[in-house]
């Protein structure tokens, strides 16, 4: 492959060659390569090549820096708005679509024919580029991984500096690649139409004398540097998107819990819902209650699993219970608060782990701990405490695409515990795992959750009523968006999954609540 690479420059100049030699075309408009060689080196050593060239390449450079520190922060804003996007775009589409290079007199008679006008014609091409590009990236961004990160509670400029920058990184390299080509064509562009110094004015002043193995010769300088620059931001890619390093630091004695938390609540029951009905506007005309009259109380420390069929509202009640979704009646009471998002006394998983690709596992535990403002020294040694309780120590420095699902869920598992919440709430944790991994996940849930000191509330989340059995104090089934059956689960602990199946009141348990579920 290389050596075919190495081969194309040899062919090109050769057929090259060949056509100049069969003469198909004037040899005035197509010298031979060694004539255009020749001027290249004439060019080289006169004092005229090296001063133009720098004033190109430097205008090139500053339009390209212009045009990404405007760019790239617009898009990225553009993105997060979706809704300024929809007022925005028809402008920023003709504008983009307005062949710019006409705007090349209006920069003349604002800057003058020099430096100024040339880098701002540079910009006025490469900057919707950028633009174009971060809002791209933006969208890439995973709904699950703002939900978190929202859970987590991110303000609007942690969200743009820990996700969407991020996310926006390999969307701004393609930019950079394609700001180059375009800053450099509006530069060139504007020394050909007037300027004083460039490589494009050399190139204008050599046309008119027909001169064209030095235009050829002045091309391919132009070429190299492009290809110099542009190898160079592809550098700069792999090395900002490897991020490989195996941090070598070990867990101690955890210390850093999250800065601003919630005052102590003092009512016993951390979850209090009064017949909360939730509607989502547009779902039917007047919508459809996705959660009607539901009430529910949750006593301090108790392991709630909540069951019901796809569609039932079980998400629904958790984002209410998470203050991600405001209830359309009734009330909610979160550890003596209304429900906000974001609280560090809350934790929130989901089924998929929601990881972000260009943090290592113990960063990504980080996470909650940068957004609820922990100080900076006291993280690492919280985050990797968090990883030897899902017993992921070794993997510490590892990226999530190094991870199995199992381990990537146990980071977010440990990501969600370590701001020390309160109350947990968990949608479907384990039901992309397989079932061996699943079983193991649980038990290491249950260790976590069994100790006495920090026993949290939970509200768990599951199609599974036998995963409700084994894990749960109390069992919740909802059907149409209300509370079809609510059970204690009379076992005591710990629960063989295979035992309790085998027990005729387990059967008969199960019955009665599959029954509540499809009746
Ligand atoms: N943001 C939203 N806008 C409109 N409708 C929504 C929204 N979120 C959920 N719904 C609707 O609310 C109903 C309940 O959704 P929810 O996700 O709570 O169900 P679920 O019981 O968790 O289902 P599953 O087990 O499939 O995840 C569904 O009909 C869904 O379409």
């Amino acid at each position: 492959m290389w050596l075919w690479r190495a081969a194309v420059p040899f062919i090109v100049v050769g057929l090259w060659q060949l056509v100049y030699e069969l003469d198909v075309t004037s040899r005035v408009l197509l010298p031979s390569p060694h004539a255009v060689w020749d001027a290249g080196l004439r060019l080289h050593s006169s004092a005229v090549l090296w001063p133009n060239l720098w004033s190109t390449v430097s205008a090139a450079l500053a339009a390209l820096a212009l045009s990404a520190a405007v760019g790239i922060p617009a898009g990225i804003l553009l993105g997060m708005a979706p809704r300024t996007w929809t007022v925005l775009a028809p402008y920023l589409n003709a504008v983009n679509s307005m062949p710019r290079i006409a705007l090349a007199p209006v920069f003349f008679v604002a800057l003058g024919i020099g430096q100024g006008s040339k880098i701002a014609l540079g910009f006025s091409i490469a900057v919707f580029v950028f633009l174009m590009n971060a809002r791209i990236g933006v969208l890439s961004a995973d709904e699950d991984q703002l939900k978190v990160c929202v859970a987590l509670g991110a303000s609007r400029f942690q969200l743009f500096r820990k996700l969407y920058l991020p996310v926006a990184v390999p969307a701004i390299f393609t930019a950079l690649r394609l700001g180059i080509v375009f800053a450099l064509l509006g530069v060139v562009g504007s020394e050909i139409i007037a300027s004083r110094a460039g490589v494009g004015q050399l190139i204008t002043t050599y046309s008119a004398t027909l001169s064209m193995a030095q235009v050829y010769a002045l091309l391919i300088f132009l070429a190299i540097f492009t290809s110099v620059l542009t190898m160079l931001v592809g550098v700069g890619e792999a090395l900002l998107l490897r991020r490989q390093r195996p941090d070598r630091r070990r867990g101690r004695a955890p210390t850093g819990m999250c800065k601003e938390r919630e005052e102590q609540s003092t009512d016993r029951h951390p979850v209090r819902l009064h017949s909360v009905s939730v509607r989502f506007p547009g779902a039917g005309s007047p919508p459809d209650p996705v959660l009607e009259n539901l009430s529910l109380d949750v006593p301090g420390g108790q392991f709630v699993a909540i069951v019901g069929a796809s569609g039932a509202g079980k998400s629904t009640l958790l984002n209410v219970v998470a203050g991600l979704t405001p209830v359309s009646a009734g009330s909610a009471t979160v550890l003596g608060r209304p429900p906000r998002a974001g609280r560090a006394d809350v934790g929130y998983m989901f089924a998929r782990d929601a990881l972000l690709p260009w943090r290592t596992a113990r960063r990504n535990v980080e996470l909650g701990l940068e957004l609820q403002g922990t100080a900076a020294p006291a993280r690492p040694e919280r985050a990797l405490h968090m990883l030897d309780l899902v017993r992921l120590s070794s993997a510490a420095g590892k990226y999530p695409a190094q991870l199995s699902q199992g381990m990537r869920q146990r980071v977010a598992l440990a990501r969600t515990l370590a701001c020390d919440p309160e109350l947990l709430l968990m949608d479907e944790p384990f039901a992309a795992l397989d079932a061996l991994t699943r079983s193991s996940l649980r038990d290491m849930l249950l260790d976590i959750w069994d100790d006495e000191a920090h026993r949290k509330t939970v509200l768990f989340v599951t199609h599974d009523l036998t995963e409700a059995l084994v894990l749960a104090d109390r069992v919740i089934t909802i059907a149409d968006g209300a509370v079809r059956s609510d059970v204690r689960v009379p076992y005591g602990r710990p629960r063989d999954q295979r035992a309790l199946m085998a027990r005729a009141d387990y059967r008969a348990l199960y019955d009665r609540l599959h029954a509540d579920l499809t009746a």
